[in-house]
C-alpha cells in the first residue's frame, strides 16, 4: 500500500445529505492543500426500506441518539458499499488507484450542545469489503472539542477559490443553508437557516410533491411579510458564526403559514429562506462581490432570481466557476479524507467554532482486525 502521508492522493468521497434523495459518490486527487482535481459525480438512491427506516428514525430523536442501532447501520453501509462499487464501474476507475475513501455517513443526529453528532456509517466493514482504507467520523472530534461539528465543506471551498475575486461567498442550498465566505487565507463559515427543507416538507404535504420545482408555485403567490418578520425575530440569525442547525429546528415556526394557499404559504417560506441568507451579511467582515450557489436549491429559479435581487450582486451556480454543484458535497468529504490522513486540520475556530485548528476522522484499514 501507499504511503498516505506524503503527495498527492486520489480518494473517493461519499456522502447522502439530510434529505436522503441519494447517496453521492465523486473522486478527487489532491495535495490536501491547494491543488486539487475532482472527476466526475454520480448520486445512488437508498434501497426503499433503508430511506423509510432513516426517515422513521430521524423523525425519533432518543433512539437516534441513544440506540446501536446495528441493522439499520448495516443497510446504510450496504447501500454505501453498493454506490461506491456502482461509481467504480460506471467511471472506469482502477481500484487500486484509489488510495483512500471518505465516507461522510448519514446524520441522523446533530447536537454539538451536548458535544455528540452521529453519522451512520460502518467505515472499517467498507474498508475490508473495498480493500481500500477508509475514513468516517469527520465530525466526531470538532463536535468533542466544543466546536459546532458543521460545516466542514468551507475548506474545500476555500482550495476551490483560489486566485478567484474575492471576497467571494460559497452558498450551499440543501436541507439547510449554509454559507462559506472566503477572502484570501481567511474563511467564515456558518449554518444560515432552513433552505428547502421548509419548502419541500410544505410543497408534500399540499400536492404530494418532494419539492417546488423551479420554484413555480413559490413564484405564484404572495409573500405575507409579517409572518415572515416574525421569522426573522428568531434570535438565531444575530447569533454571530459560528453556529449549526438540524434539519427540523425550524419547523414548528414553519407552520403559521399553515392558513394560507398553497402558492402564498410557498411564497411566504421561500421569502423566510431569501431574508435569512440576507442575514447572513451581518456575520461578515466585508461584503461578497459575487455569491456561488451548489446544492439543489440552485436549481429553483425562484430563489436564485429573489436573492440576487436582495443582495444587487452577481448570484450564480457554482457551474458558473467550473466547479460541479452535484457533486460539491462528496468532493468535500475525498478532499478532508486526504487532509485527515495528513493530519491536517478539517475544522477552523472560524467555521465551527472549535478553539484550534483540529484534524479528525477514523481512518479504518482493509487489514485491521475488527
Ligand atoms: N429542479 C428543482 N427545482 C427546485 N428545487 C429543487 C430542484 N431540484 C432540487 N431541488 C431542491 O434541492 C433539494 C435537494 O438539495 P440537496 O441535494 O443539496 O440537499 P441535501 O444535500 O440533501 O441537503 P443538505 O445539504 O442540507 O444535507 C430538494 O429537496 C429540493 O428542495
Ligand atoms: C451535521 C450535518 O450533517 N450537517 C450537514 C447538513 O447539510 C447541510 C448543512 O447541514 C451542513 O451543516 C452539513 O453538511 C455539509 C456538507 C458541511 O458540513 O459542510
Amino acid at each position: 500500500m501507499r504511503s498516505l502521508e506524503q503527495g498527492s492522493l486520489t480518494a473517493i468521497g461519499v456522502i447522502s445529505g439530510t434529505s436522503m434523495d441519494g447517496i453521492d459518490v465523486s473522486v478527487v486527487t489532491s495535495d490536501g492543500r491547494d491543488a486539487v482535481s475532482f472527476g466526475a459525480g454520480a448520486s445512488y438512491p437508498y434501497r426503499d426500506s433503508t430511506r423509510r427506516d432513516l426517515q422513521a428514525l430521524i423523525a425519533d430523536a432518543d433512539r437516534a441518539s441513544a440506540e446501536p442501532l446495528v441493522e439499520l447501520e448495516a443497510a446504510v453501509t450496504a447501500d454505501h458499499l453498493a454506490a461506491i462499487e456502482r461509481f467504480i464501474a460506471d467511471h472506469g476507475l482502477d481500484k487500486a488507484a484509489i488510495d483512500l475513501v471518505g465516507l461522510h455517513g448519514q446524520t441522523v443526529y446533530h447536537r454539538p450542545q451536548r458535544r455528540f453528532t452521529r453519522q451512520m456509517i460502518d467505515g472499517p466493514a467498507v474498508a475490508a469489503a473495498l480493500g481500500i482504507p477508509t475514513i468516517d467520523r469527520f465530525r466526531y472530534a470538532d463536535v468533542a472539542a466544543g466546536g459546532e461539528g458543521a460545516p466542514f465543506a468551507p475548506l474545500y471551498h476555500r482550495a476551490l477559490a483560489q486566485g478567484m475575486e474575492q471576497p467571494v461567498m460559497v452558498l450551499n442550498l440543501g436541507g439547510v443553508g449554509n454559507v462559506t465566505y472566503i477572502d484570501g487565507e481567511a474563511v467564515v463559515a456558518f449554518d444560515t437557516g432552513p433552505a428547502s427543507a421548509i419548502l419541500d416538507d410544505f410543497v408534500l404535504r399540499r400536492l404530494g410533491r418532494p419539492y417546488d420545482a423551479d420554484g413555480a408555485l413559490a413564484a405564484g403567490g404572495k409573500v405575507h411579510d409579517d409572518l415572515v418578520s416574525g421569522f426573522m425575530a428568531n434570535p438565531f440569525f444575530d447569533r454571530p458564526a459560528p453556529k449549526s442547525l438540524d434539519r427540523n429546528d425550524f419547523h414548528r415556526r414553519a407552520q403559521v403559514v399553515e392558513p394560507l394557499s398553497d402558492a402564498d404559504g410557498a411564497a411566504t417560506l421561500a421569502a423566510f429562506t431569501i431574508e435569512s441568507l440576507v442575514a447572513a451579511l451581518r456575520h461578515v467582515p466585508r461584503v461578497p462581490r459575487r455569491w456561488l450557489v451548489g446544492g439543489g436549491g440552485r436549481l429553483n429559479r425562484h430563489f436564485m432570481a429573489r436573492l440576487a435581487q436582495r443582495l444587487g450582486v452577481p448570484v450564480e451556480p457554482v457551474e458558473a466557476a467550473g466547479w460541479d454543484g452535484d457533486a460539491l458535497e462528496a468532493q468535500t468529504f475525498a478532499y478532508l479524507a486526504i487532509r485527515s490522513v495528513k493530519g491536517l486540520p478539517l475544522s477552523l475556530p472560524g467555521t465551527t467554532g472549535v478553539p484550534e485548528p483540529l484534524t479528525g476522522g477514523r481512518l479504518n484499514r482493509p487489514d485491521q482486525a475488527r
